[in-house]
């Protein structure tokens, strides 16, 4: 028998413990996922895992070792996580995530703001037929509320605009409300200063807007900071308390048809910082809804708090050919430094690819929930 082979008997009889110890060691991090997820606790404990590299490296009889021992228990503490996470998804309903719904026919139709608001623009635009007595509410959460108490079946409202980005209060309802995005729509958005007929520029000392209208128009303000500038529930509702005030010095910006139908004068055309200002707004339903049509996914999902987790797991849109559209993030209510990643990708649910990487994403998160799959729309639809 050449020395090799002596070398390598030695082996075989050492992995077979090393491996025989492994399963055990498996079996009871196993035990301690299921205790985890019974007291939800999480799956990763820092402190823990320094203990177990320091008192096991005191064992070594030298340091020759030391830093492939550390590496071999992190990668054992690594796998040992992994099965935890599969016990934490076991016990989420995983098939629930699925369940698709029928669209709600005929609908009642809630938009944010007053008549005359961006978001009734993109209603008229996304529902082919112009909705039935559409309600509106003139806060976000209130538009939430209603969809919760089926007070009406699909709300309108922005969540995202190409020179100020995501409108992160509708990001952080759609976690608080677990309500889910059914459409999409693009408008363009101009914004205009506006006040009472016959008013001029010279007259106005202050400015009501909801704060999207004064962030899309801070170069415009740079040359009126003698303005006061008021945020109000919306541009259009902004409109309607000049139009109501019937005060010369009051201005509000908004759109040229919130002007029009609350019979205000437009002071000054165009006071957008971008010229191709345009908004992204969301239908937003109770239940998740999904045809062989739709081509875009959003989910929500929060990772445990540790080196490399996103990376690891963004790394899987590439396996799976996903083109990732955007990516944002939320600080968690009440979690100091956590955050609750919002991502779209393109794809449909049905898919193998996006099955395969969907059900990735929810074994490797904390918390995971489909915001909805859905037709993405064209910016000039
Ligand atoms: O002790 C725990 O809490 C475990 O879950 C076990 C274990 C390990 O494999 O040793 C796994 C994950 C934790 O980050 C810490 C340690």
């Amino acid at each position: 028998m050449t020395d090799l082979e002596d070398y390598r008997k030695e082996l075989d009889a050492i992995d077979q413990e090393l491996v025989a110890l492994f399963e055990k060691r498996m079996h009871i991090s196993q035990a301690i996922g299921n205790y985890k997820v019974a007291h939800d606790l999480p799956i990763f404990d820092e402190g823990r895992e320094q203990r177990v590299a320091e008192q096991n490296l005191t064992h070594l009889k030298s340091d020759e070792f030391a830093v492939q021992t550390h590496h071999f228990l992190d990668t054992i503490m690594d796998l040992s996580k992994e099965v935890q996470k599969d016990v934490r998804a076991a016990s989420n309903d995983y098939e629930q995530i699925f369940a698709i719904h029928e669209p709600k026919q005929p609908a009642q139709i809630g938009y944010f703001g007053e008549t005359g608001s961006f978001c009734e623009e993109a209603m008229l635009a996304y529902f082919k037929e112009a909705p039935r007595d559409p309600k509106n509410y003139h806060t976000f959460e209130s538009l939430f509320l209603a969809i919760q108490n089926g007070e009406i079946d699909y709300g309108v409202l922005p969540v995202e605009n190409s020179s100020t980005g995501a409108i992160s209060q509708v990001l952080d309802l759609l976690y608080k409300y677990g309500l889910s995005i059914v459409g999409e729509q693009y408008i363009k958005i101009e914004q205009h200063l506006i006040g009472l007929e016959g008013t001029s520029l010279d007259q106005i000392e202050e400015v009501y807007s909801h704060p999207q209208g004064f962030q899309q128009s801070t170069d415009y303000f740079k040359y009126h900071e003698q303005w006061r500038q008021i945020p109000f529930h919306s541009t259009s509702d902004s409109a309607k308390m000049v139009k109501d005030s019937g005060d010369a010095h009051k201005g509000a910006i908004a759109s040229r048809r919130a002007a029009q139908i609350h019979g205000l004068s437009i002071l000054a055309e165009s006071i957008q910082n971008q010229s191709e200002n345009t908004t992204r707004f969301i239908i937003v339903g109770k239940d998740l809804e999904s045809n062989p049509r739709c081509n875009k996914v959003s989910v929500v999902f929060s990772l445990d708090n540790q080196a490399g987790t996103l990376f690891k797991l963004l790394r899987h849109f590439a396996r799976y050919h996903i083109n990732l559209i955007k990516i944002e993030s939320r600080p968690v209510e009440g979690e100091k430094w956590e955050y609750l990643l919002y991502l779209d990708f393109e794809g449909n649910i049905a898919d193998e690819n996006v099955h395969e990487a969907l059900r990735f994403i929810h074994r490797s998160s904390v918390y995971f929930r489909l915001l909805g799959c859905y037709i993405a729309a064209t910016e000039n639809k």
